[in-house]
């Protein structure tokens, strides 16, 4: 690189990590070494010509401010991150000196102040990720950035009215969590609720709030009236259904003296189920297997994660809603003395709690170290409640399209992560055949990362039974849904190979592939960091043709067919890789 250059980098590194620099010596960063060739902490090359084209330096703790002006020196910087710090102050106008920057993130810091009109000069920006800090004032209108991609300002204080974005071409939109005021301007309805909601004063069909007609005549005037009065019957419906609820549940308590649990296991015996049930018996029930006692509707698996847990402690613990998904709603639960927990809720599933039981105790049955075990779960005839561990590393989907981590997500991880997934689903899928469960949803918000950063299928075997065709046992029906995982885990490795989202079922990213393949640009599809990292394009094609194998055919192969055709290329790279190293 340039001294000047250089010594730019040295400046702003001075006033991202005040003071301590001198601690770190082995980061480079001093004006009497190359970024390039001695290799500087969080800086990668430009193989050909040696200038810095990405500076990430994520989760450092550190401390200081954003100096643009110093690190736009870097005439040829493509990707900036210091998500995950505690880095302070404004985003500097000077950020639109970084005239060739693509990918900008900053999650997950404590910026403050508004963002400067600059920004949208950014002639190439095709990522920006600013969620999760303490920006305030109004937007600036974003659709100048003709080259954006995504936008994630969720969790800031962002005020005033929501701006338009060019949101036919976004991939991804999120500023829930703000203070933004009045209509949504998205005519094209790509994103639901969970991209806005979190601004009470926000409105439009996204969030279901019907935005206020600006002059009151007559005719609004008895427009609310009428939506008012929907509300007080929609309230009402509800405390009746409650009711009924309450009434059943009790009358069910009685009932169920003489029934048991399924689920046998020995641990913690600390409750007595006599001295619980006068004060579970108001809400649900909920005596737990452990107890051994009388009946169980909550039945609590033999987790240290959940030792002792009780459906009370659920209640009564503070619950955040997480997700709203077709299935259902998902909250993340803390209760008091365990760890936090996530619970599936899903409504109007039209099963049996027979029938719902059966079939969770045998998917809890088989255990394999890349599904995520179900801790607890509960069965009413409105509703099913599943109890998953809080994977506090978040999903695959987040990490490909939401997190910044998407760009350090290299190839060996992602064939790793394709392996592990399919081999786990193959041994579901083996284990499983007879009873005719499939998982029924696999998509990348499905797979979770683990402490460990392993993946791990969930929400397995949680597809509700077809409206139409109510039979569990149609073999017709739940044949085709093995065939539906199929379908989905190839559009999950088409997600891993072109680092885009899956939209409308997949059929849009799907097509987009056979077009760019028809056209023969294959090295297009994949994702640029792939190529940038310098990815084996052989291997990567090989499991692209898994992908379309899976998507394409009207006879998709069986989950174990693909999963050990991605062993081996996991293999295959990992032999190439060591047998490369020095
Ligand atoms: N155990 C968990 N720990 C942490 N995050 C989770 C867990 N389970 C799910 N999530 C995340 O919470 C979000 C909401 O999950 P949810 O299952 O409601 O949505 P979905 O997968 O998009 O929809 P659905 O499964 O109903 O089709 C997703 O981003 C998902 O990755």
């Amino acid at each position: 690189e340039d001294q000047s250059v250089i010594q730019a980098l040295v400046v702003f590194m001075d006033k991202l990590v005040p003071g301590s620099m001198q601690t770190t010596p082995n980061w480079g960063w001093n004006t009497s070494s190359d970024p390039c060739t001695s290799k500087w902490v969080g800086i990668t090359c430009d193989k050909d010509n040696l200038t810095v084209k990405k500076i990430v330096l994520e989760k450092l703790n550190l401390s200081g401010i954003l100096d643009f002006e110093s690190v736009c020196k870097v005439s040829n910087l493509l990707v900036l991150s210091v998500s995950f710090n505690n880095v302070t102050g404004n985003l500097q106008q000077e950020v639109s000196n970084c005239k060739r920057l693509t990918h900008l993130y900053l999650t997950g810091n404590r910026f403050s102040g508004n963002l400067p009109d600059s920004i949208t000069d950014l002639p190439n920006v095709n990522r920006v990720v600013i969620s999760n800090n303490g920006f305030t004032g109004q937007l600036p209108d974003f659709t100048r950035l003709t080259t954006l991609l995504t936008f994630f300002a969720q969790n800031n204080q962002f005020t005033g009215p929501l701006p338009r974005f060019n949101y036919r071409q976004l991939d991804g939109f999120n500023v829930a969590n703000n203070d933004l005021s009045g209509p949504i301007p998205d005519d094209t309805g790509r994103f639901d609720a969970s991209s806005f909601v979190g601004n009470p004063q926000l409105c439009g069909k996204e969030l279901a709030v019907q935005c206020p007609v600006k002059k009151k005549d007559k005719k609004s005037h008895f427009r609310d009236i009428l939506i008012y009065s929907g509300y007080v019957v929609l309230g009402c419906i509800i405390l009746v259904l409650v009711a009924i609820l309450a009434c059943k549940k009790r009358k069910k308590q009685h009932e169920d003296v003489k029934t048991r649990s399924p689920k046998k296991n020995g641990s913690d015996s600390g409750h007595s189920s006599g001295s619980k049930n006068s004060r579970v018996r108001s809400e649900f029930s909920t005596t737990s297997v452990e107890s051994g006692g009388v009946s169980s509707s909550m039945v609590v698996l033999s987790s240290p994660v959940v030792n002792g847990l009780r459906f009370e402690d659920l209640l009564r613990a503070p619950a955040e809603l997480i997700g709203r998904g077709k299935h259902g709603s998902l909250y993340k639960v803390k209760p008091d003395n365990g760890v936090p927990v996530v619970v599936k809720r899903i409504r109007d599933w039209k099963i049996s709690r027979d029938e719902f039981k059966k079939r969770l105790q045998k998917i809890v049955d088989i255990k394999h170290p890349n599904v995520l075990p179900v801790v607890a779960y509960y069965s009413s005839k409105q509703e099913k409640l599943l109890v998953y561990e809080f994977q506090q590393n978040g999903s695959l989907f987040r990490l490909l399209h939401v997190s910044q981590n998407g760009q350090m997500f290299s190839w060996g991880s992602r064939l790793s992560l394709a392996s592990s997934i399919a081999g786990a689903l193959a041994f579901m899928h083996h284990e499983l055949q007879a009873d005719l469960i499939p998982h029924g949803n696999v998509k990348s918000s499905n797979i979770l990362l683990t402490d460990n950063m392993e993946p791990c299928l969930s929400e397995y075997g949680l597809m509700p039974i077809d409206h139409q065709d109510p039979d569990p046992n149609n073999n017709n029906r739940t044949a085709a849904t093995f065939k539906d995982d199929v379908h989905a885990f190839g559009l999950v490795l088409l997600e891993l190979l072109t680092g885009k989202p899956i939209q409308d079922n997949g059929t849009g990213l799907a097509n987009w592939v056979s077009s760019i393949l028809k056209e023969e640009w294959t090295i297009e599809v994949f994702d640029k960091a792939l190529i940038i990292e310098g990815a084996s394009e052989e291997r990567m094609v090989v499991l692209l043709q898994v992908a379309l194998k899976c998507i394409n055919n009207s006879t998709p192969p069986p989950m174990a067919e693909v999963a050990a055709i991605i062993s081996s290329l996991k293999e295959e790279e990992e032999r190439s890789t060591t047998s490369s190293d020095p």
